[in-house]
Order: structure tokens, then sequence, then C-alpha cells
């Protein structure tokens, strides 16, 4: 029987509801810095499990801590300029659409499964960012990892850009690939060969950074290329920049900042 979203305890309806709303925001983050055409891309966030001591539903339910875990993603096909927190859909881990008050019809992203495939097997990962950026993906269509070669590269990446295998849409495919080839890399993004970038991130905001940085450094790397060879960073000052980056770069999570 497919979980029906009314029968969740209500601090999860509530992280549903907050997580709809971030998802659809950081949509119109892919079109407003260049990532996608029409209505290429798509953007998901986990659910955040209610803390443990979240008050106790008033809707009759199991624990949150024992709802299965879901995650936010935009339905397939949908223009930008209509995707909206009510037409979010809401999955299980299983990338099954739950009665989540949209339209019975209305279907999730094509790409669900590869995200699904990513929350399953990547506890650290709360969001997974999809698009067809310009300049990743022409390194995607050659098969070509971006090396390492610019310190943005070795804040954000902490090393190159790896290349996932040539993988079909619909099944388990897209999301192995991205599993297998970043579960071995500092990298937050993946260039899927003859397909294009995915992201991952703490969260759907974080992928979608680290989508923007990953077209910005694909366009730079190709035109430093166009001018003559660029030049490695020595690794152990890729290291010390991911590190810093990482760790110090910013207001950190200073409220008073
Ligand atoms: O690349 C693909 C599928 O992998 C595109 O269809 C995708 O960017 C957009 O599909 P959705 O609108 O999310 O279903």
């Amino acid at each position: 029987m497919t979980l029906a979203l009314t029968e969740l305890p209500e601090a999860v309806q509530e992280a549903v509801a907050r997580t709809r709303e971030r998802v659809a925001a950081l949509h119109a983050e892919l079109p407003r810095n260049g990532l996608v055409v029409w209505t290429a891309g798509n953007v998901s966030e986990r659910v955040p499990r209610p803390s443990a001591d979240a008050s106790p539903a008033s809707t009759p339910s199991a624990d949150p801590a024992e709802t299965p875990e879901l995650f936010v993603i935009k339905p397939s096909g949908v223009s930008y300029d209509d995707l909206s927190p009510e037409n979010m859909v809401v999955c299980t881990l299983d990338g099954e659409k739950i009665a989540d008050g949209t339209h019975e019809a209305l279907s999730p992203s094509s790409d669900t499964a590869a995200h699904a495939y990513v929350y399953r097997h990547m506890d650290h990962v709360g969001g997974v960012v999809h698009t067809h950026s310009t300049y990743a993906t022409a390194w995607a269509a050659r098969g070509e990892e971006i090396p390492c070669v610019l310190t943005m590269m070795a804040d954000e990446f902490g090393g190159p850009i790896p290349v996932g295998p040539l993988a079909v849409i619909g099944d388990d495919s897209i999301g192995r690939g991205i599993v297998e080839t970043l579960r071995g890399s500092r990298s937050r993004a993946v260039l899927m060969r003859n397909h294009g970038p995915f992201t991952i991130g703490r969260d759907a905001r974080d992928a979608v950074k680290a989508a923007v940085m990953c077209e910005e450094v694909a366009r730079t790397v190709h035109v430093s290329r166009q001018l003559g060879q660029e030049l490695e960073i020595p690794e152990n000052l890729v290291d010390s920049l991911f590190e810093r980056y990482q760790n110090v770069y910013g207001q950190g999570d200073d409220p008073r900042a």
C-alpha cells in the first residue's frame, strides 16, 4: 500500500514541507546560473529526520524515527517557471512516489532512480543535482576528467573532477556509476560520460553550489587549454588548499556572523 504523507507524524510532515520549499527555491538557481535549458536538470534533497525528542504525533502513526526515509525531487518535464513547493514530489529511498498530495499522475524526475540510489548508498549525502551545463557536459562527451589545475578546484573538489561510466537512464545504472566513481574521490561532482554532471552535497544547496563551481572550472580549464598546456598543482598543496577551504573559509557556523 502506498505511504500517505498525511498519515505520517506531524514532525515528518513539517520536515517534508520545509524540504519542498528549499528544493523548489533551489531549482531557480539552475537557470539563473546558466546550468540548464528548457526542463533539463533536477535537484533533490533527503528529508531530514525529525529530532528524536520531536513531540509525539497528533496523527495516527509510528515514531518519526520509524518513518521510512524520504527525499523530495522535481516533477519530470515541468517548466522551471512552474515549479513550486506544492508540486515537488516526495519519494521513498526506493524511488517510489508516496501519496504526497500531488496529482497521482504527476511523475517524479526521470532521474529519480539515480538520486535514490545515491541516497541509499551514501549516507552522508543530503542533496543531489543533475545538469547538462555546457562546459562540464563537453568534458563528459569526451570522457575526460577535469584536471586539478586551479586553486578553486583544490578548494571545492580536492582534486580532479572524475568521469563516470556511460549509463542509461531508467534503472540503477546511473546511480551506481555516480557512487562507484565518487566513493573513492573527494570530489562532489562527477561527469557521467556522454551525459553530463551529477553533484552531491551535505544538502541540496551544497550540491547546487558544487554544480555551479563544476561548470565554472570546466569553462576556465577549457579556455586555458585553448591557450596552451595547463600546469598541475602539487598534491600536497591540493590537500592543504582543500582542508583550508572546507574547514576555515567563510564565516563558519557562527550565528553572529
Ligand atoms: O538528463 C536527463 C535525464 O537523465 C534529462 O531528461 C533531465 O535533465 C531532466 O529530466 P526531468 O525533467 O528531471 O525528468
